[in-house]
């Protein structure tokens, strides 16, 4: 077991910070004293918690631009990304104690009595996040968790624990018990697995690979864990040849690009129907060399380099050497875990189209009608989101029937809001997070018959 974690500005290469790790030891603690603060956290009046969790929102509010400059330094992202990362955890936190006194039970019509059901918090929840978006996919299970009377343990991922051990520190300024929100660094198969398999653990939210998220779910498995997986994706860009297909050319780049591609939701498989393909790339290419790379601390930067050299090796893997490009971006020289756009042309089961890459690369492949777009954009074991241009409302409904896919948008690429729900079909996941049902989530439902006659039943 590593005893700390460096901390690598992906930028530069230079060392950031050493993080002390959590033995399994130490989570065995945490999870005692999470436990502690969980009965008294759940005993709180809900509007109090409300107001917690509010006073929590301010306090990130305030810490915006320090949160933004700690992401920019361990994730490399432009700083414009990671304010709107650190933004995002501000409004989910709002938006969770917004649903701590809406948190309600039902009542059912029943003879000899009355039918309750009432929503109770599991206990702790452990989060396992990722390194691809830190701040709001910690807060994606930690805000609605928290708001519905839950502790959280949260282990983010090695390479990105800085702004996670900054967010538990914010949350004590604002007023949260001590022990009710924790920040548990360390190695995935040593912190992350015991606190899976810690049996006071009630709920695991896991965000990460298919691979990983299979493993903890056989580990949950066997003691019965409440489970939610937010999982891989090898998302379609359908464009049809009646679509405004300036306007989808145009938006493709960020598609695939933001985050440096590192985002599960990329739409990395540019279907165009054949008709326009010729036209589609023709418009595409300079809009993907126009995408700005470089200094993440530039304000002009759209993209930043890739999390790790090791996660630049797995992209190179996608793309060898001699492989032709349909259309090659330009990447920094030197320090720093760089690699340029690239989009390759390809068949549907190529395996650059067919597994997650999770770097700046996309596949374009053709297509001839409605089904056969339908038929290539349903040809992967992950089914988590979509885009689909076209001027056709009809066919924007059938296909978004036809696609097993959790979130597609039309002649847009927006994916996620914290107000709609969100998660994948397939291999992409299992669950729902953010959305109305956020805080339900964390819950169980008990039902409660409480006879008034002596018949009752
Ligand atoms: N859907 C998504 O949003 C993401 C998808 N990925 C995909 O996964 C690929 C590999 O990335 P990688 O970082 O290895 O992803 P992982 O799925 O392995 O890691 C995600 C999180 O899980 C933790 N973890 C790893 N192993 C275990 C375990 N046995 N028990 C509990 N927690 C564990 C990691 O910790 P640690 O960092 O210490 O390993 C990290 O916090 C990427 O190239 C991409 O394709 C990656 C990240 C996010
Ligand atoms: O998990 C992911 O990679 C995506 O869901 C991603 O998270 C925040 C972004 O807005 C999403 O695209």
């Amino acid at each position: 077991m590593l005893q700390e974690l460096t901390i690598l500005n992906p930028a530069t290469e230079e060392v950031v910070a050493t993080v002390p790790t959590t033995s399994p030891a130490e989570v065995d603690a945490a999870v005692r004293r999470a436990a502690a603060a969980q009965e008294a956290w759940a005993a709180v009046a809900p509007g109090d918690r409300a107001r917690l969790l509010r006073r929590f929102a301010d306090v990130v509010d305030a810490a915006i631009e320090p949160l933004a400059a700690l992401e920019l330094r361990e994730a490399g992202h432009p700083l414009g990304n990671a304010r709107w990362e650190a933004g995002n955890v501000r409004d989910l936190l709002h938006y969770a104690a917004g649903g701590v006194e809406r948190l309600t039970g039902t009542q059912i019509p029943v003879a000899g009595g009355l039918n309750i059901t009432l929503q109770e918090p599991l206990g702790v929840v452990a989060v396992i996040a990722p390194w691809n978006f830190p701040m709001p996919i910690a807060a994606w299970g930690t805000a609605p968790a928290l708001a519905a009377g839950n502790a959280v343990l949260l282990k983010p991922a090695e390479t990105t624990p800085l702004t996670a051990l900054r967010l538990a520190e914010l949350a004590l300024e604002a007023g949260l018990p001590e022990g009710l929100f924790q920040v548990l660094p360390g190695e995935g198969p040593v912190t992350g697995s015991a606190l899976v398999d810690h049996p006071g653990v009630a709920k695991v939210v896991f965000t990460g690979s298919t691979a990983t998220g299979r493993r903890i779910a056989a580990q949950c498995a066997a003691q019965t864990k409440r489970l939610t997986l937010e999982l891989g994706g090898k998302s379609p860009n359908i464009v049809f040849a009646d679509a405004d297909i300036e306007a989808a050319a145009a938006a493709a780049p960020g598609s695939f690009l933001d985050n440096t591609g590192q985002d599960c939701c990329a739409r990395s498989r540019i279907l165009v129907q054949r008709g326009v393909y010729d036209r589609f790339l023709e418009l595409l290419e300079p809009a993907v060399k126009a995408f700005t790379v470089g200094d993440p601390s530039d304000p002009a930067t759209q993209m930043g380099p890739l999390i790790s050299a090791a996660q630049r090796d797995r992209v190179r893997s996608y793309v060898p050497e001699d492989a032709p490009a349909a259309i090659r971006g330009e990447a920094p020289a030197g320090k720093g875990f760089w690699y340029p756009a690239t989009v390759l042309e390809g068949r549907p089961e190529d395996r650059a189209a067919v597994e997650e890459i999770f770097g700046p690369v996309a596949v374009a492949i053709p297509f001839d009608d409605e089904a056969d777009a339908i038929r290539i954009a349903n040809a992967t074991d992950y089914g988590l989101s979509g885009s689909l241009w076209t001027r056709d409302v009809g066919r924007a409904l059938r296909v978004s029937r036809a696609v097993a896919a959790g979130n597609l948008s039309v002649n847009s690429h927006s994916s996620v809001r914290y107000w709609t729900p969100f998660g994948g079909f397939k291999q992409s996941g299992l669950g729902r997070e953010l959305g109305p049902d956020a805080l339900a989530a964390f819950t169980e439902t008990k039902n409660v018959f409480i006879a008034t006659e002596p018949a009752g039943s």
